[in-house]
């Protein structure tokens, strides 16, 4: 139950006589049915959406209702209850329509340390009204992350190795392109998962040439031993080539002849790893704050089924990065879109970096940081 402020803002309640004290949240969204003519007249019959159930959890309250056939979800509609209930709103279905009413808001920040196991290749990628949201690497295997600077994308790149490391410290490898400088990321060439950290173009081109011997004998090994998919077998191994920022590997009039032969290299093996290695394991995470069609390649973003996106500077950036307007909307740090076939908004979690290395130092190998462009031995075995 609800205090009945808002609805008469609402559109579809503003010929609503006057209501006095409280109306509950399913006599709400009833006349705001009625008030709209939100049915569908078939002969002489009028159909309503039918009351089927309703769902109650601590983050949200949902009521579904049957559909007749040919009645459709209308745009607006989560908008104007929206404003009718007081709460966020959502409404998603087809034949069963779900009006989902968000009671809580999302955490301005959460931690790492309460984040819980997963199975298989699943990452956290935030709170969201709905609860946790996670990405499972093995149906999705490339992803894109967009976000202005310092808004979230390098805290969230963290938990992802932290993550990743935590739950497959012995089966996942990391190849990372830290281009800003290589201050992020250059203390993770000491981790035993990790086979370089590229900060410069040519430490870049190495490395991508590292990648790309990798995938050629990955691939001839995975014919045969006649395997099409690595998600098909019990090989345990997952290889992931995170690059941020991808925009310093776009060719400049600044840049000498060599420098745009490396970052020519760079860009041809970013689309090559996006269109052929999923199948043998190689997951790419594809980031920048610029997201223009020069820089996200269109091979990369047609083959990168998942997109995250913390806030840009403007809608056409949210358009390219998620095709979508409402990432230039977003006003909290770690708060972000996270787009598959669904969309999410989510809070990501926070770790910091004392955190971080608390629970990596166990995998740093002091005897043995990767060296550029050479890495350490591919522990894949087949056999
Ligand atoms: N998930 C989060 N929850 C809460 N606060 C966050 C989160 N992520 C980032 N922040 C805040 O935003 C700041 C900037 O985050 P981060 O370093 O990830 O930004 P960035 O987008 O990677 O920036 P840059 O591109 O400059 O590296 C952090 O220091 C932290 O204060």
């Amino acid at each position: 139950m609800i205090e009945y402020i808002g609805p008469l803002a609402l559109a579809g309640l503003a010929f609503l006589p006057k209501v006095q004290g409280k109306m509950s949240e399913r006599k709400i969204i009833e006349l705001y049915f009625k008030n709209t003519g939100f049915n569908l007249k078939r002969n002489k019959e009028v159909l309503w959406p039918e009351f089927w159930k309703k769902h109650m959890s601590p983050m949200f309250t949902r009521y579904d209702y049957n559909l007749p056939v040919g009645l459709e979800v209308e745009e607006g509609m989560a908008d104007a209850l929206s404003k009718a209930l007081g709460y966020p709103v959502e409404v998603s279905g087809e034949k069963v329509m779900s009006i989902w009413i968000f009671k809580k808001r999302l955490p301005k920040q959460w931690n790492y340390k309460d984040l819980l196991p997963s199975e298989g290749w699943k990452i956290p990628i935030g709170l969201s009204y709905k609860g946790m949201i996670w990405h499972d690497f093995d149906e999705i295997p490339h992803m894109t992350v967009a976000g202005a600077t310092r808004w979230g994308k390098t805290i969230f790149l963290k938990v992802l190795l932290t993550y990743l490391i935590e739950q497959h410290g012995d089966d996942v490898e990391f190849y990372i392109f830290d281009l800003k400088g290589g201050l992020a990321f250059n203390k993770f060439k000491s981790l035993k998962q990790v086979r370089g950290v590229a900060g410069d173009y040519k430490e870049s081109s190495d490395l991508m040439d590292l990648i790309t011997s990798d995938i050629k004998r990955d691939m001839s090994d995975f014919k045969l031993n006649d395997i099409e998919n690595i998600t098909d077998t019990d090989l345990p191994k997952r290889k992931f080539v995170i690059i941020d920022e991808a925009g310093e590997l776009m060719k400049n009039k600044s840049m000498t002849d060599q420098e745009k032969k490396w970052v020519e290299n760079c860009q041809r093996t970013m689309s090559y790893i996006a269109r052929v290695s999923g199948g043998i394991g190689l997951r790419q995470i594809f980031c920048t704050q610029y997201p223009t069609g020069d820089v996200l390649d269109r091979q990369i973003k047609a083959n990168s089924s998942a997109k995250i996106s913390f806030r840009l500077e403007n809608g056409t950036m949210s358009k390219v990065a998620l095709d979508e307007l409402g990432a230039e909307e977003i006003d909290t740090k770690g708060r972000a879109i996270y787009r598959t076939v669904d969309r999410h908004l989510v809070q990501v979690p926070y770790i910091s970096r004392e955190e971080m290395w608390s629970r990596l130092e166990e995998h740093v190998d002091v005897k043995a940081p990767a060296e550029n462009g050479k890495g350490r031995e591919n522990p894949i075995k087949f056999r």
